[in-house]
């Protein structure tokens, strides 16, 4: 029997189910990989924002890595929030320290509500110590500004970012364009340091995208994990992500602007057709 590709998300978690190690979880478990979770801070947060945050002591992520590299070990890891300067040295340690090669960084700054997720000092950090570890990278358009310091209002701006943040580190960079307003379509700009390549989906009119960057990331991970080339994890991922947008429009959870999606729907939406055939 073939092994169970392992991965493992190192993330904040999210109450409410939609994003953080909850959604990364979800996603690994409907594409088919064994999912482990390190957490680097908690959140109240449900689909009206984010209400408090607790960053867990540097220590404790350590050791959750060790348990979980030390014995299970992981075929991709992927970053989420990480809070602070002192876990994301922590992190950039251990991932050395495992020599984990497929590595996904999503550098999460805030939360669709608005509410930070990272210290605002603790950018460097991210980039210094964990960018240039990173396989993939996966800044959304206000991470992708903020990190280049301009900004950004069309593809070609797009394309200029996914340039600059390439030559911090990270092999493959995916700009990300769900924020991109005025556009019918949700692009995403590739960057591999040689070629551009443009992910083109529709744009699905719906409010349930609260932990779109999550779950593509963490799809991106599952890929990899299964042994994908990085151009085509981020493929499947997108696909994936634009799949689970639609079957997600008649969701509704919670009383805010962003609701969650179901990771589970496409599954749900196949069973009826499967029952009949066979
Ligand atoms: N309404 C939408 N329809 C289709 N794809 C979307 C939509 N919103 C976001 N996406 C896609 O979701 C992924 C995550 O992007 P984005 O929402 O920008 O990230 P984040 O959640 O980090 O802010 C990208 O592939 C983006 O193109
Ligand atoms: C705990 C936690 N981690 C990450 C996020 C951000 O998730 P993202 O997928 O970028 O989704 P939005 O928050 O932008 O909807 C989060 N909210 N919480």
């Amino acid at each position: 029997m073939k092994p169970l590709p392992r991965a493992l998300t190192i993330a904040g978690s999210d109450s409410g189910g939609g994003a953080g190690i909850q959604a990364d979880l979800k996603t690994f478990g409907a594409l088919g990989v064994y999912g482990m979770s390190v957490l680097t801070a908690l959140t109240a947060q449900n689909t009206r924002g984010v209400q408090a945050v607790f960053e867990l002591p540097p220590d404790f992520v350590a050791a959750q890595i060790d348990s979980v590299l030390g014995d299970i070990g992981a075929d991709a890891v992927k970053t989420g929030m990480l809070a602070n300067a002192a876990i994301i040295e922590v992190v950039a340690e251990k991932m050395r320290e495992y020599r984990v090669e497929r590595l996904v960084v999503d550098p999460v700054m805030r939360a669709k509500s608005g509410d930070p997720l990272l210290r605002p000092e603790a950018q460097e950090a991210l980039i210094r110590r964990l960018f240039p570890l990173a396989m993939v990278v996966t800044p959304n358009l206000h991470e992708a500004r903020a990190l280049v310091g301009r900004e950004l209002r069309s593809r070609e701006d797009m394309r200029e970012a996914a340039r600059i943040i390439h030559g911090m580190g990270p092999r493959w960079v995916v700009v990300k364009g769900g924020h991109l307003e005025g556009d019918d379509r949700s692009v995403d700009v590739v960057f591999d340091g040689r070629d551009f390549y443009e992910l083109d989906a529709p744009r699905v009119d719906t409010v349930n995208t609260h932990g779109t960057g999550c779950t593509f990331a963490s799809a991106i991970a599952a890929g990899l994990a299964k042994g994908l080339a990085p151009l085509e994890a981020i493929r499947q991922a997108k696909e994936y992500l634009t799949a689970v947008l639609q079957a997600s429009r008649a969701f509704k959870l919670g009383g805010g602007a962003y609701g969650p999606m179901d990771h589970f729907a496409l599954g749900k939406a196949e069973a009826p057709a499967r029952a009949a055939s066979g």
